[in-house]
């Protein structure tokens, strides 16, 4: 796989603070990588550097082969950005926007109708486009954004928090986007969210943390990594079922009520449950979550709902 962007020893200082500190890693074109952190964990310095709106202060980072101080316009045009706080002008129709950043990239004129449909059509928003978009819904207007972030076809798409306070139907809607544009379209995705769920569909998570890497992986690996799986069993018979949880070596925290069992595969204590069914009266099976990875790498919980 080719490696669309490049991170490599950078740094990033506002003046003696250091907010990033020697990071590197790369993103695979083609995938959707998650950039997670608590906050003031270096996020927006990384991304804001990325996308060329700040200086970085050492290091080297190419986006598509183009290095982001070097080359900067060519790097930027490998890239759509949609900001967390709208920018879009609530005073005009979808298509004015649109329009406008057409020129803003300067798009050729006879191409602009083509991008536009284009673009509209990956959204949905294609019969909706003489609608003024400040009478549009939140998702929708999130929407908009993304096509706009699209108009000058960049191979890599900067989504910070697209989801924020969108309902859960509306969230679901934009990741069928999202999930549209990878698949069909090939366009790297690197987004930031403070929904866990959300990173764990990703094809790989990098989470910063006081201005360093702390991890990097594929979710999966991640959670193999950092969860166990808790089994919350009820008896009738404690001293039976503790007999049979140490026979087996199997640790067990005493709760009112239930045992708490925490393990890193289930297989075998399902088949120690199993062979001792009698002792057991319920069992509840919780799998490890990516929330239960972000707070043993960071010791935090990502905020939540904004
Ligand atoms: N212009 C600035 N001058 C001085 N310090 C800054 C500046 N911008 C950010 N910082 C500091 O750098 C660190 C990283 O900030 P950054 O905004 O990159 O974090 P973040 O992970 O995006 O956080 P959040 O999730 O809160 O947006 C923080 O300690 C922040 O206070």
């Amino acid at each position: 796989m080719n490696p669309i962007i490049e991170v490599k020893n950078f740094t990033k200082k506002y003046g003696d603070f250091i907010a990033v500190n020697n990071i590197s890693f790369e993103v695979e074109e083609g995938s959707i990588f998650a950039f997670l952190g608590p906050n003031g964990a270096g996020k927006s310095t990384t991304i804001n550097t990325l996308c060329t709106i700040f200086e970085k202060t050492s290091g080297t980072l190419l986006i598509d082969g183009k290095d982001i101080t070097e080359q900067k316009s060519e790097a930027r045009a490998a890239i759509g950005v949609v900001f967390q706080e709208s920018t879009l002008d609530v005073k005009m129709t979808i298509e004015e926007n649109l329009k406008m950043h057409c020129v803003f990239y300067n798009i050729p004129k006879k191409e602009v109708e083509e991008r536009i449909q284009f673009v509209l059509k990956l959204v949905d928003l294609l019969d909706e486009r003489k609608k003024i978009v400040g009478a549009l819904s939140g998702g929708m207007k999130r929407r908009v954004e993304i096509a706009r972030g699209l108009i000058h076809y960049p191979k890599v798409l900067f989504l910070d928090e697209p989801t924020t306070g969108l309902d859960p139907q509306t969230r679901a809607h934009i990741w069928e986007y999202i999930l549209k544009l990878q698949k069909e379209r090939n366009i790297t995705i690197f987004l930031t969210t403070h929904y866990m769920e959300e990173a764990e569909i990703c094809h790989k998570v990098a989470i910063i943390d006081g201005g360093v890497i702390v991890a990097y992986d594929t979710p999966y690996a991640l959670k193999k990594k950092h969860t166990k799986d808790k089994a919350y069993i009820t008896t009738k018979e404690p001293m039976a079922l503790e007999n049979v949880l140490s026979q087996y070596s199997l640790s067990y925290i005493k709760k009112e009520g239930y045992y708490r069992v925490e393990v890193e595969y289930l297989e075998p204590l399902l088949e120690v449950l199993s062979q001792h069914k009698e002792h057991i009266t319920n069992i509840e099976i919780k799998k490890g979550t990516f929330n239960d990875v972000f707070l043993e790498i960071t010791g935090k919980t990502i905020r939540e709902e904004a």
